[in-house]
């Protein structure tokens, strides 16, 4: 099971990364250490055990290029984080399976001025669909939820839900003729 989970890791990183051309490249992917403890880090959570639950998280946040993945945060299976760097996923959130993300990617709650308002254990962070793509500096904040197949857009900020199969795009950066500088 557990050698199972690794090679099917390291098989997403030979799909999705066309970078990496070898099992021994992939298996150096920052984010792995990430998400290979996630696993223990949300076993630890769902016993209550929150401390060393967050412990585990550390070393994996450590261990790879910032990827934090809350330990109560639900992440389906093959799950790729590609560049592993400056990811925050948060407590309530939930990824289906087969999720891409890229590096600077936040999933997380519109602020705790509005959460504090909630009553307990109410979700505050984004439910992602199974294959959903997330473009590198994405953020998609609060109790909404992106369908299946959905493609976020590189700097996309989303704050309302994304009916399956959309794609979400960040207005482009305007280009100008070259006067002063
Ligand atoms: C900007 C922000 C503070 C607004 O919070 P809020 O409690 O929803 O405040 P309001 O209800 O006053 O604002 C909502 C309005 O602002 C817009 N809005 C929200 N965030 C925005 C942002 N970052 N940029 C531009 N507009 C934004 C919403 O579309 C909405 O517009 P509408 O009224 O026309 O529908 C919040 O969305 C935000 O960006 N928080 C930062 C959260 C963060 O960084 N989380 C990371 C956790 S890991
Ligand atoms: C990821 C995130 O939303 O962080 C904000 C805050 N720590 C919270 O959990 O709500």
């Amino acid at each position: 099971m557990l050698f199972g989970t690794i090679r099917e890791d390291l098989r997403v990183v030979r799909e999705r990364d066309p970078a990496a051309r070898s099992t021994l490249e992939a298996l150096l992917a920052a984010h792995l250490p990430a998400i290979w403890l996630h696993r223990p880090a949300h076993r630890l959570y769902l016993r209550g055990l929150r401390v060393p639950a967050r412990l585990v998280t550390l070393i994996g946040r450590r261990c790879s290029g910032g990827v934090d993945i809350h330990p109560g945060a639900r992440i389906g299976r093959r799950l790729f984080v590609d560049h592993g760097c400056s990811v925050v996923i948060g407590e309530q959130a939930v990824l289906g399976d087969d999720v891409t993300i890229f590096q600077q990617v936040t999933i997380g709650a519109v602020g705790w001025w509005r959460d504090n308002r909630l009553p307990v254990g109410e979700r505050r962070h984004p439910i992602i669909g199974d294959r959903v793509v997330i473009g590198a500096g994405a953020t998609i904040l609060g109790r909404i939820e992106v369908g299946d197949d959905c493609v976020i857009g590189a700097h996309a900020l989303v704050l309302t839900d994304v009916p399956p199969k959309s794609v979400v795009r960040a207005p482009a950066s305007v280009t100008t003729a070259r006067t002063r500088i």
